[in-house]
């Protein structure tokens, strides 16, 4: 039995090499037909297009996608071809959470906006949305929720009722996205935030875009940037990535590569998924849990302190810190400013990161 595996999975290694089976570790974006053609398994990430052209010749019968997003997945073509395929769900949300908490406590912090005076919007109350509402409500915010599909199948919403995009756009002063990327149907994504959605934005918001880069049409929000209808962006997803707009780059007052989700304990979720799914599909024997990497005996010092010299007084302060320690998007923020021809490379290559310690 053959896999091809992207070679940018981290953690899944040890695991894989337990299986017994033959493993071809491959660039994500250079996976072809001729690599799969006598492949029974594919482990992929948001890099390699999974459809007819790739699969058609091939005896591939299990595609696995170590993330949740799943646009790179031809879903019609898997059925109609019989290749069971996963993604896996909520595997990084809690990352995406992290992330959205240490860019919430950055726009405190450097812009003044105090969490008890804003209103954040939080379009899509899936797996990520819900855990960024919570961070919020947590923080003293006003929450509102807009989700039209939850809302049609009668779905609660935790933040009174669900709201429209036109009430968001009206309330927000904060705006953040977390659907998937949809191209048809009555609740397409692409472009959801056009050149409407940012005219009609009353109070100035900042926009924050963690889902796919053509959920927002960049070149309106660009305008909107310029125009002072929004009053800064923070993008972690691009359209064409890795060929950024260098505009939106040089405009975004953080601007990271598409590494919301790359939380190591978010990474290791997704294998552990991965491989159980592939072990049933053709019944292996599963080779046991895979652990994340300890944080560094400095970084942990360092958080043991500032607990230590906690002040009563400052209390808030000490666990904005401690949040910061853990993670602070301005450090990946600035290496992509520096070097955004570096996309790739700066994810391919990403630091050790924990949600907790
Ligand atoms: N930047 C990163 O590293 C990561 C990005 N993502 C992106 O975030 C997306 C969301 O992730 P999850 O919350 O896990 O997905 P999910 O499938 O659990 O939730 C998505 C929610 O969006 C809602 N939705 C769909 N169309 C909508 C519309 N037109 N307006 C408002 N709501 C709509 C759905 O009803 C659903 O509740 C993923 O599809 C992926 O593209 C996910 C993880 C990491
Ligand atoms: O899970 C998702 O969806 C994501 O967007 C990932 O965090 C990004 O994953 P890769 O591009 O590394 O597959």
């Amino acid at each position: 039995m053959k896999i091809v595996i992207d070679d940018k999975i981290p953690y899944i290694h040890d695991a894989v090499s337990r299986l017994g089976v033959e493993a071809v570790y491959m660039q994500g974006s250079k996976i072809g037909p001729a690599d799969v053609r006598d492949a029974d398994a594919l482990i992929v990430r948001t890099r390699t297009r999974c459809d007819e052209s790739l699969l058609g010749n091939s005896r591939v019968s299990f595609v696995a996608t170590a993330t949740i997003g799943y646009d790179h997945i031809d879903t019609e073509y898997m059925k109609k071809a019989g290749i069971e395929w996963m993604n896996c769900p909520g595997c990084n949300s809690s990352s995406v959470a992290q992330y959205l908490k240490s860019v919430l406590l950055l726009l405190w912090r450097d812009k003044g906006m105090s969490p008890t005076h804003t209103t954040i919007g939080i379009v899509g109350q899936g797996h990520v949305g819900t855990k960024v509402a919570a961070v919020a409500e947590s923080m003293g915010m006003q929450v509102l929720v807009c989700d039209p599909p939850k809302a049609e199948e009668g779905a609660e919403c935790r933040y009174g009722k669900f709201v429209t995009l036109e009430d968001i756009a009206r309330e927000c002063d904060i705006i953040t996205f977390h659907v998937p990327l949809t191209r048809c149907g009555k609740h397409a994504t692409y472009h959801l935030a056009g050149q409407d959605f940012f005219d009609s934005l009353q109070q100035c918001p900042v926009i924050i875009n963690t889902s796919r880069g053509a959920v927002a049409d960049g070149n309106a929000l660009i305008d909107a940037l310029y125009n002072n209808k929004v009053k800064d962006a923070v993008i972690d997803t691009w359209e064409n990535e890795p060929d950024i707009d260098l505009r939106l780059l040089d405009k975004a007052y953080i601007a990271t590569p598409h590494i919301a989700g790359y939380s190591a304990d978010g990474k290791v979720n997704a294998d552990n998924m991965v491989i159980e799914g592939l072990c049933n599909h053709f019944g292996l024997d599963n080779p046991g849990k895979i652990m994340p990497p300890e944080l560094p005996y400095n970084v942990t010092a360092h958080l043991k302190e500032l607990l230590e010299c906690r002040n009563p007084n400052n209390e808030e302060c000490v666990n904005r810190d401690i949040a910061l320690t853990l993670y602070n998007p301005l450090n990946d923020s600035t290496n992509l400013k520096k070097a955004p021809d570096r996309f790739e490379e700066f994810r391919g290559n990403y630091p050790l990161r924990r949600e907790k310690w």
